[in-house]
């Protein structure tokens, strides 16, 4: 009986003892269920985070979600797990790597971004920091992702800088020449007074560094003075056609008047001429039946004083008639004159502008165009007598470099000085002109071949001589010459050519010298 009751308290204690352990257990497994809920949700996180990167790192983590889904496979998945921490670390250095890569191409883009002009000097500043804190590694791709920011806000900026500076082109050789041929070309025309100050100040701002914009701008401005120009000029021409139409209107008004005068002078004569032509014949036969002398004397008296009255009156008409011819001879006169004196002030002005249509502004040496009809009357002069004729071309050296040193306006006395200097040196049978910028051509007849080497050494010494002085330093100046004399059968630019040639020969031998082509 004690030995049953012993064994059933003993069994009881057997079932608390296995109710405490299957609790314990079930205690122990939730809580592993709850760990490997854990690590699941860790290795969803995982999966995501790298998802992309690698495709096996992919695939043995998507393996794993599944192991760890069904607990009981858990065991299993622990060689897998081994496998995903090595790709993992592969995985790491590889991305190491890439970040470096990245770190360096970055470095590069900010060393091109630094050689653009542009760039404002407060985005220049950043960049600089931006550059040294590119010395630092990148230990994420989140590192990288603001640097990549800032860089396009780099971009940005100096855009926005370029965009702001509208359409400034880039002033180009083309422009340089555009803006050097205007100047040259608006020193060769002869501008009105009030019209200089403003050349002056384009021509200035023509030889210094000039800006695209103003270069139309002068375009703009030499073309709007040009057209005011021939504006005026046309309509001078249209006062001077108004004051023809006038007077020759007036004239027509005069010769009408005395032809209307004439043809009723004309009529009354006739009519007079009648009645002189009837007394003449009444006096016959007045004294046909007259014997008696007293009353003859008193018929042909009273006949007489009819006639002498009817003459009278012809010659009071005619005297009318010439005193309306006069008249309107007058008239017609004043018309005449005052027109004829219109017309000369005309033809003066188109002289005086023929005139300087053919003379250098700045020097005023005959221009280009006189040259050009110069040689044509030598070469005609050449071809009747065939007297020797040169053609030789100065240019003076170095001339930019005075530009460069005084300024333009200094070069620009220094061109009238030289200018004066070759035309004094010339007989009045000889020629100079400027042919452009600092180059002059000078025409030389009847000079034999010896003595043209001598006369052109003068010429050269002559404005070498020249006692230049800017902002107090002493100045030589000097021109290079080259001659060419015309020869049979050649026409006169070819002999041009062939002294610029000489020109360019005595430019390349050290200049300050005269080179006649022979
Ligand atoms: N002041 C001024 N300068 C002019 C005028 N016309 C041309 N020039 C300048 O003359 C200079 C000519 O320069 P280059 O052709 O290089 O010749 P250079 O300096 O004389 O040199 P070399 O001829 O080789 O001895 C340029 O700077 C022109 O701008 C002008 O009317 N006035």
């Amino acid at each position: 009986m004690k030995d049953s009751m012993a064994n059933t308290s003993q069994l009881s204690l057997l079932k608390q003892k296995l109710h405490t352990a299957r609790v314990a257990l079930d205690s122990i497994n939730e809580d592993r269920n709850d760990k490997l809920k854990i690590l699941l949700q860790f290795i969803g996180h995982l999966s995501l985070a790298c998802k992309g990167q690698n495709l096996e790192l992919d695939n043995k983590l998507a393996k794993l979600r599944h192991h760890f889904t069904n607990f009981e496979t858990v065991e299993e998945s622990l060689p897998e797990l081994v496998e995903v921490e090595q790709l993992l670390k592969q995985q790491y250095n590889h991305v190491m790597v890439q970040l470096e890569d990245s770190r360096a191409s970055l470095s590069r883009v900010i060393r091109q971004i630094q050689r653009v002009q542009s760039v404002p000097d407060k985005v220049k500043k950043e960049i600089n920091y931006f550059k040294k804190d590119l010395t630092k590694p990148f230990h994420t791709f989140w590192d990288y992702i603001p640097k990549i920011e800032k860089l396009v806000g780099f971009y940005e900026s100096i855009l926005e800088e370029q965009l702001a500076q509208g359409d400034k082109f880039v002033v180009l050789p083309k422009h340089r020449q555009l803006a050097h041929e205007l100047a040259q070309m608006i020193s060769e025309i002869e501008f009105r007074k009030d019209q200089r100050d403003r050349i002056f100040a384009l021509k200035e701002e023509l030889s210094n560094d000039i800006e695209v914009d103003s270069l139309i701008e002068a375009y703009q401005t030499v073309l709007s003075l040009l057209l005011d120009n021939i504006a005026r000029d046309k309509s001078a021409s249209q006062e001077f056609l108004f004051a023809l139409n006038d007077a020759l209107s007036a004239v027509r008004e005069v010769v009408s008047d005395s032809y209307n005068d004439n043809q009723r002078s004309f009529q009354l004569k006739k009519q007079l001429n009648r009645e002189i032509n009837t007394c003449v014949d009444n006096v016959g036969e007045a004294i046909i039946d007259i014997d008696d002398i007293h009353s003859l004397k008193s018929r042909v008296t009273e006949q007489l004083a009819s006639i002498r009255a009817a003459l009278g009156r012809k010659e009071a008409l005619e005297e009318r008639e010439q005193a309306l011819l006069r008249k309107s001879m007058e008239a017609m006169r004043k018309e005449l004159s005052s027109l004829s004196k219109e017309a000369n002030t005309f033809k003066e002005r188109l002289f005086e502008q023929q005139k300087l249509n053919l003379l250098d502004t700045l020097t005023q040496l005959p221009n280009r165009a006189a040259l050009e009809e110069r040689m044509e009357l030598e070469f005609r002069n050449y071809q009747r007598h065939k007297q020797p004729l040169w053609v030789a071309v100065a240019d003076i050296d170095h001339f930019k470099t005075i530009n460069d040193s005084f300024g333009h306006s200094t070069g620009d006395k220094t061109l009238q000085v030289i200018a004066m200097a070759l035309k004094n040196s010339l007989r009045d049978t000889e020629f100079v002109a400027r042919y452009g910028g600092e180059e002059f051509v000078l025409i030389i007849p009847d000079v034999n071949a010896t003595d043209i080497a001598q006369l052109l050494n003068r010429v050269r010494e002559k404005v070498k001589s020249i006692p230049f002085k800017f902002k107090n330093q002493r100045i030589t100046v000097t021109v290079s010459i080259g001659a060419a004399q015309i020869i049979n059968n050649e026409l006169i630019n070819e002999t041009f050519d062939r002294a610029d040639a000489a020109l360019y020969r005595a430019k390349h031998e050290s200049r300050d010298r005269v080179i006649i082509d022979v």
